[in-house]
C-alpha cells in the first residue's frame, strides 16, 4: 500500500472508534481482518497514524478547525510525521486509494492558525476539566508534562535475573536496537519509532519464550524495585493483576522467601500462572480468593497495593482512554483505592511496610490518598523514598518529582517513563 491507502485506512479506523466507541485495538484488528491484502508494514503504519492522532486529538482539531477523522489523519502526517503540505499533496496526487484532499477551509485554518493561541488544555492535549489536577501535580511544568504524555512511548523490557543477565539478553536482542535503560537496574529500552516504523516483536524471540525477559515499562520496573523485597522475606502483592510486579519482586528475591499474589478479579489474575512458569519462579503463591490469606494477617514484611486507577500515566500507550475519562471515573477509582489500602493494611506486620502505587499522575489518586489513609490509620507513617532511590539507582541519577519530599511521581517529561506514583508507609 502507498501512503494514501494507509491514510485512508487510518481515517476509517478513527471513524469506527468515534462512531461506535470502540477500543483502538479492536477497531484496528477488525480493519486488518476486513483488508487481508494489507501487509504487516501497512497495518503498523495505519496503527501509528491512529495512535498518533488520538494522542494529539485536540491540538490537531484546533489547527484544522475541524475534528473529523480525516482532518486528524492529515494533521498527523503534517505535524507528527514531519511532512510539508506540498510534499504530502504531491505524494497523494494520483493515488486512487488516497482520501479526499484537505478542503479550502481546512487548508486555510492549518496554514494560518498558531497553536500558541489555543487554550492551554488544547496545547497540552488533555481534557479541560483535568487541567487543575495537572497544575496541582506539576506546578508550572504541567503543560510540558501534558505534552510529554502525548508523545510515543519507548518499548521497555526487564531482564529476568532468575534466568539471564542484561548483557546476555542485549546480545540476544541485538537486532531490536535494545539498550540498557537509563534508570532501572535490569531494564532495557527500544527507542520509540518515528513515522510508519514498527517496534520489534520481541515476544516472538526465542529469548522471550525461554523467560529471559518481560515487557514492562521502566516506571513499573522502578516502582517494583523501590519495594525492595529481600531474600527470605514474606511479601504480599495485593493487587497483582497479570503479575508484572509480582514477577519483578520474585526475581529480586532470587526465588527465596515467598511472594503471595492476590487479586480481587480472577480474570485479571489468570495470565500470571503461565508467566510465572516461563520466568522460572518457585517462590510465588497465587490466591484468587482472600480466604487463602485469612491466616496471614499481620504477617507480611512488605505489602504492595498497585491500586486500580485511571491510568492517566499511561496515556502515551492508551491515548483513547484520555478522552473517555470522566470525573465520575476518578471518583470511583479513589473509592476503590481507599478500600484496597484499608484491606491490604491488615496484612502488614508491625515494623513492616505498606507500599502504594498507581500509574496515574492525578493528586486525588496519589498524595491525597496516602494522606487520607495515614490520617485515619495513625499506625502508619510515610517514609521518604530519597535514600532508597539513591541506594538502588545511584546518587548520580536524577531524583523524581515529589510534592512533599517523601513520595515520588515518575512522569514522561521528568523521567522518560510512564507516569507512576510511589509511597512507602511504615507500620509503626
Ligand atoms: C493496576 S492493576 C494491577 C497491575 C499489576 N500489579 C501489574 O503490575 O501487572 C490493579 C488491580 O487491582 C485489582 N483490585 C481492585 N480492587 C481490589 C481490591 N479491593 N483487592 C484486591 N485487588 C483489587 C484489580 O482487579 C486490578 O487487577
Amino acid at each position: 500500500m502507498r501512503l494514501g491507502g494507509r491514510l485512508s485506512g487510518a481515517i476509517e479506523v478513527l471513524n469506527d472508534i468515534e462512531t461506535r466507541r470502540r477500543p483502538v485495538a479492536d477497531a484496528l484488528k477488525d480493519w486488518g481482518l476486513a483488508h487481508r491484502f494489507a501487509g504487516s508494514g501497512d497495518r503498523a503504519a495505519i496503527g501509528n497514524i491512529v495512535y498518533d492522532a488520538l494522542r494529539m486529538k485536540l491540538s490537531h482539531a484546533y489547527l484544522m478547525d475541524d475534528d473529523s477523522a480525516s482532518a486528524l489523519g492529515w494533521s498527523v502526517l503534517l505535524r507528527q510525521w514531519g511532512m510539508s503540505l506540498d510534499q504530502l499533496t504531491s505524494e497523494l496526487d494520483g493515488d486512487n486509494f488516497a482520501p479526499a484532499p484537505l478542503t479550502a477551509d481546512q487548508t486555510a485554518a492549518f496554514t494560518s492558525r498558531d497553536i500558541s493561541q489555543a487554550p492551554l488544555h488544547v496545547q497540552g492535549d488533555i481534557p479541560d476539566w483535568i487541567q487543575p489536577s495537572f497544575e496541582e501535580a506539576f506546578g508550572s511544568d504541567w503543560l510540558m508534562e501534558a505534552r510529554a504524555l502525548a508523545t510515543r512511548p519507548t518499548l521497555d523490557l526487564r531482564v529476568n535475573t532468575l534466568k539471564a543477565h542484561r548483557e546476555k539478553v542485549l546480545k540476544a536482542l541485538d537486532r531490536s536496537g535494545a539498550q540498557a535503560s537509563p534508570i532501572a537496574r535490569f531494564g532495557m529500552r527500544v527507542p520509540a519509532g518515528e513515522g510508519p516504523s514498527r517496534l520489534p516483536n520481541v515476544t516472538a524471540e526465542l529469548s522471550f519464550q525461554k523467560g529471559w525477559f518481560e515487557v514492562q515499562d521502566e516506571g513499573s520496573q522502578i516502582v517494583a524495585d523501590l519495594v525492595d523485597p529481600r531474600e527470605g522475606e514474606q511479601v504480599l502483592d495485593f493487587c497483582a493483576g497479570g503479575g508484572g510486579k509480582t514477577l519483578a519482586m520474585a526475581a529480586a528475591m532470587n526465588n527465596k522467601g515467598q511472594v503471595h499474589a492476590y487479586d480481587a478479579d480472577r480474570k485479571r489474575l489468570a495470565p500470571i500462572i503461565e508467566r510465572l512458569k516461563r520466568a522460572g519462579t518457585h517462590n510465588v503463591q497465587v490466591h484468587d480468593s482472600a480466604k487463602g490469606l485469612a491466616n496471614l494477617k499481620e504477617r507480611f514484611d512488605r505489602v504492595l497495593v498497585d491500586a486500580p486507577c485511571t491510568g492517566t500515566g499511561t496515556w502515551r500507550r492508551r491515548p483513547d482512554t484520555k478522552w473517555r475519562l470522566t470525573d465520575r471515573n476518578v471518583a470511583e477509582r479513589t473509592e476503590q483505592q481507599q478500600l484496597a489500602l484499608k484491606d491490604a493494611a491488615e496484612y502488614v506486620r508491625p515494623g513492616g511496610s505498606l507500599y502504594y502505587v498507581t500509574c496515574s499522575v492525578l493528586p486525588e489518586e496519589n498524595d491525597r490518598q496516602v494522606q487520607a489513609f495515614c490520617a485515619e490509620n495513625t499506625g502508619f507513617e510515610i517514609v521518604p523514598v530519597v535514600s532508597d532511590w539513591k541506594r538502588l539507582f545511584g546518587a548520580d541519577k536524577p531524583m523524581p518529582r515529589s510534592l512533599d519530599g517523601k513520595t515520588v511521581t515518575l512522569s514522561p517529561a521528568s523521567m522518560d517513563t510512564d507516569g507512576f506514583f510511589f509511597c512507602r508507609m511504615m507500620r509503626t
